[in-house]
C-alpha cells in the first residue's frame, strides 16, 4: 500500500527552508525532513498539510501552492511525497513534538542528510520556476547580449544558451559574454551543446537533447553543475530520473511555432506523464509567464520557453 505524506516548504524572508529533524526510532530515523505527515482518511491534500504543520509547527498555513509529488519505493514502504511551497502563514515555528528545526538554503542542503526520495525536492527549491531558452540574434552578439541583459533584469534566473546554428568557435565567444552577464545579475547559465564542444567553458550546467539524454550511461559534466534535459515521453523521463539528472523540459504542452508537426501532449497528457517522473519538470511549447499556476496545479516546476520569456 502507498501512504501519502503531506510535506511543507516554509521559507523565511532570506529564502531559507525550515526543516525538522526526525527522531531516531521512526521509519528514515535521525535524517532531515521538510516537515508534515501522513494525509488521514477523507482528507484533502491542503487540510492535511495545514492540519500536519500546526501538530509539528504550531503555523497556521495561509497560503500554499504545490511544489512537486515524488512517487519513492524504500522496500519496506512505498510512499508519495506530496510537497508544498507554504507561501503565507501565521504564527512562529516551533518543534512542538521536540523535534530539532533548522533553516537552511536549498543550495546548502546537503541531501545525504534527508531521506533518498528528497533529493528531487531539494532541487525542486534549488531551481527558480522560469527557464529561458534563449532566442533571435545569436548571430550578432551585441543586439543578442542586451536581450539577455533586459531578460536578466526582468528577473529570470536560469538561462538555457541555445544556439545550434552557431559554429564552434562563434558559440565559445557567445557562451563566454552571455556567462559574464548571467553572473552579474546572480542568474545561472546553461549550455545546450555537446560537451566536448561545450568543454571547459565557464557554466553553471549544460542542458542535454532528448537524443543525447538516451544515448548516455552515466549522469555527465561536474559533480557541482545543474544538468537537465529535454523529454517528451515516459522513458525519457525515467532515464533523465535514473542518470540523477536535476530536472527536464518537457513538451509540447501546446502547439508551438517551433516545432508545427509535433502532437501536443495538452495539460491532461503533461499531468500524468510528470506524476510518474521523480524530478522536477518543466512544461515547455507555446507557454507564458501566465501558465506558471496552471503548470503548478498541473505538478510542474514551471515554464520554460523562448517566445514567452526572450525580449522582443
Ligand atoms: N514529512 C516528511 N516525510 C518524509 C520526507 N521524506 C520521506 O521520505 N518521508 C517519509 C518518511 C515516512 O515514511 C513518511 C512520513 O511519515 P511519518 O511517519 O513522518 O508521518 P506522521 O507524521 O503522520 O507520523 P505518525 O502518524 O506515524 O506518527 O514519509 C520528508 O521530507 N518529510
Amino acid at each position: 500500500m502507498r501512504i501519502h505524506v503531506m510535506a511543507g516548504a516554509v521559507a523565511d524572508g532570506a529564502g531559507r527552508i525550515l526543516v525538522a529533524r526526525r527522531p531516531d526510532h521512526v521509519h528514515q530515523g535521525g535524517l532531515w525532513e521538510f516537515p508534515g505527515g501522513k494525509l488521514e482518511p477523507g482528507e484533502r491534500p491542503e487540510q492535511g498539510l495545514r492540519r500536519e504543520l500546526w501538530e509539528e509547527l504550531g503555523i497556521e498555513v495561509e497560503a500554499s501552492r504545490p511544489l512537486i509529488r515524488i512517487h519513492h519505493d524504500y522496500c519496506d514502504r512505498r510512499v508519495l511525497l506530496d510537497v508544498h511551497r507554504v507561501e503565507a502563514y501565521a504564527g512562529t515555528p516551533v518543534g512542538r513534538e521536540a523535534q530539532p528545526l533548522a533553516w537552511e538554503h536549498p543550495e546548502a542542503m546537503n541531501p545525504t542528510r534527508f531521506p533518498a526520495a528528497d533529493r528531487p525536492i531539494i532541487n525542486a527549491l534549488r531551481l527558480p520556476d522560469r527557464l529561458m531558452i534563449t532566442g533571435e540574434d545569436p548571430g550578432q552578439p551585441s543586439a543578442f547580449l542586451s536581450r539577455l541583459e533586459r531578460a536578466l533584469a526582468g528577473g529570470i534566473r536560469l538561462v538555457q544558451l541555445r544556439a545550434h546554428g552557431l559554429a564552434d568557435a562563434a558559440f565559445r565567444s557567445l557562451a563566454s559574454d552571455a556567462y559574464v552577464v548571467c553572473e552579474r545579475a546572480g542568474a545561472r547559465l546553461l549550455l545546450n551543446r555537446d560537451l566536448g564542444a561545450a568543454g571547459q567553458l565557464p557554466r553553471h550546467g549544460v542542458h542535454l537533447t532528448s537524443a543525447r539524454l538516451m544515448g548516455l550511461a552515466a549522469r555527465p559534466g561536474r559533480v557541482d553543475e545543474i544538468v537537465g534535459a529535454s523529454c517528451h515521453d515516459l522513458p525519457q523521463l525515467a532515464r533523465a530520473a535514473e542518470l540523477g539528472l536535476d530536472y527536464a523540459v518537457l513538451s509540447p504542452v501546446e502547439p508551438t511555432q517551433s516545432h508545427p508537426g509535433a502532437a501536443p501532449l495538452g495539460w491532461e497528457g503533461f499531468a500524468r506523464l510528470v506524476d510518474q517522473a521523480a524530478l522536477p519538470v518543466y512544461a515547455l511549447g507555446g507557454l507564458a509567464p501566465s501558465d506558471c499556476a496552471e503548470v503548478f496545479v498541473r505538478g510542474g516546476q514551471g515554464i520554460a520557453a523562448i517566445r514567452g520569456l526572450w525580449p522582443a
